[in-house]
């Protein structure tokens, strides 16, 4: 394991070139990884593992969307892939990759396979971490561990499929047989990832569900919204709102944030922006600290997990998800970004 510097602070990082896929290859040779749920990670880490050369079969739930999916990624019914039941019974190393919600429901089934000396693998701390709120309680006598990527499951395969990769965290709750960690890792490199970062299931968890919450989710989709709405009542055309907001960003300036960081980003733009930039950013920081301070102690006190897991429980769930996001996707701003997209001097 590596000790790099972060910003002066020494971290351990498993990389690639230490521990090649040759290896992870050796350590899962005599397992069957049973992929379990094939919704947006499920397709991303089985199909990567299955390319990687490793033994895997899918348990999904017959008769879903999901399952047909399954199906059309080239998974054979009763040889690759099986009811959540029969696969975890198939399965040495059960990767639980239900929604989150699922996992409480499903639980009883995966613990009655879960005997003497398999693994159980998580992308998210999750399920362990609340686990007054979701039951589970992994059996003493199982390595239990997680790999989570830090992206989506349709990027770890589209960056897999290109010759890349995302990185992820990964940690170990409980050492039963003595290889968790070897295992851990070998999934981690096996489902794609370039490099590991080691955390705990608690960390992982409280820091993923602010993330999301926060800067890669709901707060940038907020402050777009609250930008767009001001230019547009002081009179401005929706184009120039949506350019202003979010196309001028995804295309140019983040790229450059992507390339080389926030001051590199800054140094590209005029001596305008970088005074006006440079003035605001501390009003927009001590805006919105005390929002972000709400949400870490939402997540800590398992409030957030309570608001998923009620949410998410309910038979109608999926509608009422797919009706909130539809409203985004109509509303003036998104609509306009349609628009946008297609003036892409790229997609002509
Ligand atoms: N979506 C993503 O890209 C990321 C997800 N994660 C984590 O990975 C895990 C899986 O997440 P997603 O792929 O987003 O899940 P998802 O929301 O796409 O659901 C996965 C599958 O669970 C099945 N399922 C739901 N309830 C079930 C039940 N009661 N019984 C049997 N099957 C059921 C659904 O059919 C679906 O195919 C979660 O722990 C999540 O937090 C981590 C990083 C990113
Ligand atoms: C993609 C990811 O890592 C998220 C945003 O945390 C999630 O989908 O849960
Ligand atoms: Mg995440
Ligand atoms: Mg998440």
């Amino acid at each position: 394991m590596a000790q790099l510097n972060f910003g002066g602070v020494m971290e351990n990082v498993v990389t690639r070139e230490e521990f090649s896929l040759e290896k992870a290859r050796e350590i899962l040779k005599n397992e069957t990884v049973a992929v379990i749920g094939y919704g947006v990670q499920g397709p991303g880490q089985a199909l990567n593992l299955k390319d990687n050369g490793v033994k895997v079969i899918v348990g999904q739930r017959k008769g879903t969307k999901s399952w047909d999916k399954a199906l059309a990624d080239g998974w054979v019914e009763n040889e690759t892939l099986f009811e959540v039941e029969t696969a975890c019974e198939k399965g040495t190393l059960l990767m639980n990759l239900l929604s989150d919600a699922g996992q409480i429901q499903a639980w009883e089934t995966m613990k009655k396979n879960l005997t003497t000396g398999k693994a159980l693998y998580f992308s998210h701390g999750f399920g362990v971490t609340f686990h007054e709120k979701t039951g589970i309680v992994p059996p003493k006598d199982v390595d239990v561990f997680l790999v989570a990527p830090k992206g989506s499951g349709t990027s770890l395969r589209t960056l897999f499929l290109k010759g890349q990769g995302l990185n992820s965290s990964y940690a170990v709750f409980q050492n039963a047989t003595g290889k968790a960690e070897e295992k851990a890792l070998a999934l981690g490199i096996a489902i794609g990832s370039g490099y590991l970062f080691e955390t705990t299931f608690q960390k992982e968890v409280y820091s993923d569900l602010t993330g999301e919450r926060g800067v890669l989710m709901g707060a940038i989709a907020g402050i777009f919204e609250a930008q767009y709405n001001v230019l547009r009542q002081r009179g401005h055309s929706p184009s120039e709102a949506f350019n202003e907001t979010v196309e001028e960003l995804t295309q140019s300036l983040m790229p450059l944030v992507a390339e080389n960081g926030m001051d590199w980003m800054f140094a590209n733009c005029s001596t305008t922006a970088q005074r006006g930039a440079l003035d605001w950013k501390g009003k927009f920081r001590e805006a919105t600290t005390p929002v972000f301070n709400e949400l870490y102690d939402d997540v800590l006190s398992g409030k957030e997990a309570a608001i998923v897991i009620e949410a998410n429980s309910k038979p109608d769930y999926r509608e009422k998800l797919n009706a909130e996001l539809k409203e985004i996707q109509q509303s003036e701003l998104w609509q306009t970004g349609m628009q946008v997209r297609k003036l892409r001097p790229q997609t002509k």
